[in-house]
């Protein structure tokens, strides 16, 4: 018989009921010495929602369909680690399985993501503490090593019994081949835009900045023996002949002469058409994640060679780097940029990116920028903006309702719009506010793509994170 719970990817909208949750859950442990600490510091619901984006929260859902336990996975530390941030279960559903789960279920991801160890911090004498995690594999670390000191500084100062705490770890085993496995493809903003030519083939030369988010969909590897591809679920509305990153695998396939083939799966987060190269960061993904699993040994410039015939967008996805981009968007500089955060709003409007590049009002012939004129902000326009601007009126109210809080850009060829802002807390401030019309996301530029950190864990290439995360 299935259990009467099943678990998926928690949403945004879920987060009130999650710290709903774990306030019911630490109810369990009134009178315990922890009592106090718990009482006094609930989840930041910012921060969990920051999780629920990045996929790093599974719910379970109950009968009714609402939400009964979800697990965070924190991955911080970075390296070849991911913590369990927090695990909780509705008291009234305690009992059924529930929450071992959750925690298999985390487990599994993190196995498929390339994670090497699941790390977690809890309390020894609690019997649906350190017990349950014992027999689910973890086990219990020197919480006298160096590593911990600054935890155990944390729980003292905020009325922790630290001489209860303990801390677990519970090692994975690599993907086996014929595993699913978990890549991550992010989203990217085009800081500003400029159109300086058009070249005989009908492209033209640009300047823009990729940055890349630490936001985006995730691919679902699994390498097969009889050499087919095969999507199994995608992108709504794309058939699977047409998906970049099925094309990206066929590519690849047949330019390195494998015998294998790959069932691909993706879900789907970043907004399709809206300038955020969706299609060409799976493919991408598709590229980079293959080239590792079928053990082609493709180096990054073939790589990013092969992504240019799918795609103006693809080279940079490959590379995996913010950069300044010249040509058609595959001569890349990398860049440093500030740690910024950003408020990306989807008026759900497609708009097609070829139709632009033809659009007759577009400026195509704009003066060379230079690198110091973008970072002095002199060179801060988007040439599609107005174009945009007067073609699609929900991106335009869109830019207008952002840019009532700064400076509103539109990326690539539209149609979602963006603003930069110094904190993650100032980007969820406007986020909030966002009207019905549109869909708010919040997320980290950064200038290293998630998917080398990816890359790096899958080679066992990633270092080990030396402490386990805690909320
Ligand atoms: C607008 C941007 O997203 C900015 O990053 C890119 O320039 C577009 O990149 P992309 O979607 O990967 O573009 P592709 O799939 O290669 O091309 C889509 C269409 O846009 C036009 N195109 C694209 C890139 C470019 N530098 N010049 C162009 O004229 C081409 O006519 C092509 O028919
Ligand atoms: N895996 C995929 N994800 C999204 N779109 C795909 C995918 N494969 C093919 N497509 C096609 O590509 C079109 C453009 O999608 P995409 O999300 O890449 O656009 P975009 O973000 O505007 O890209 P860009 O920023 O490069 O202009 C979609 O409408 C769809 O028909």
């Amino acid at each position: 018989m299935s259990p009467p719970f099943h678990i998926e990817r928690a949403v945004p909208a879920q987060v009130d009921a999650l710290c709903a949750i774990e306030r019911a859950a630490v109810q369990l442990f009134r009178g315990h010495p922890a009592w106090p600490a718990y009482e006094a510091a609930s989840l930041p619901p910012d921060q969990l929602e920051a999780a629920i984006a990045r996929g790093l929260v599974w719910v379970a859902l109950g009968e009714a369909g609402a939400p009964v336990g979800f697990v965070w996975l924190d991955d911080e530390a970075g390296g070849d680690a991911v913590a369990v941030a927090e695990i909780d279960v509705l008291p009234r559903h305690g009992r059924r399985g529930i929450g071992a789960a959750l925690l298999e279920h985390a487990c599994a991801w993190a196995r498929a993501a390339g994670y090497r160890r699941v790390d977690l911090g809890t309390l020894a004498d609690v019997p649906w503490n350190a017990p349950f995690y014992a027999r689910h594999g973890f086990r219990p670390m020197d919480k006298h090593a160096p590593a911990y000191a600054a935890l155990l500084a944390h729980d003292r100062a905020h009325g922790f019994p630290d001489r209860l705490r303990v801390f677990m770890s519970r090692p994975l085993e690599p993907a086996a081949p014929g595993d699913w496995t978990a890549w991550p493809a992010p989203a990217k903003l085009n800081l500003f835009l400029r159109i300086t030519g058009r070249r005989p083939d009908g492209y033209h030369e640009l300047q823009t900045v990729f940055r890349l988010l630490d936001w985006g969909d995730e691919l679902r590897l699994r390498v097969r023996g009889d050499g087919e591809i095969r999507r199994v679920g995608g992108a709504p509305g794309v058939p699977a002949d047409d998906d970049l990153a099925v094309r990206a695998a066929r590519l690849l396939r047949e330019h390195a002469g494998v015998g294998a083939g790959a069932d691909i799966g993706i879900d789907k987060r970043i907004p399709m058409g809206g300038g955020l190269g969706g299609g060409s960061s799976d493919a991408a993904t598709a590229l980079v994640a293959l080239n590792h699993l079928w053990g082609c040994g493709l180096d990054e410039d073939a790589l990013a060679g092969l992504g240019r015939r799918l795609g103006a967008d693809v080279p940079v996805f490959v590379r995996g780097r913010s950069a300044w981009a010249e040509g058609v968007g595959e001569r890349l500089t990398p860049l440093a940029l500030p740690r910024r955060w950003y408020v990306v709003l989807d008026p759900r409007a497609h708009v097609p990116t070829a139709g632009l590049f033809q659009a007759p009002e577009l400026t195509r012939n704009a003066a060379p920028a230079t690198i110091p004129s973008f970072v002095s902000g002199e060179a801060a326009e988007n040439a599609f903006e107005p174009v945009v601007r007067a073609r699609y009126p929900e991106v335009a109210a869109a830019l207008d309702w952002l840019g009532g809080f700064g400076r509103a850009r539109l990326s690539g060829s539209g149609g979602c719009v963006f603003l930069e802002t110094a904190s993650r807390g100032q980007a969820r401030r406007v986020a909030r506010q966002c009207p019905a019309a549109f869909a708010a996301h919040v997320a980290p530029g950064v200038d290293t793509s998630p998917l080398r950190r990816a890359l790096a864990r899958h080679r066992g290439a990633a270092g080990n994170a030396s402490t386990p995360a805690q909320r």
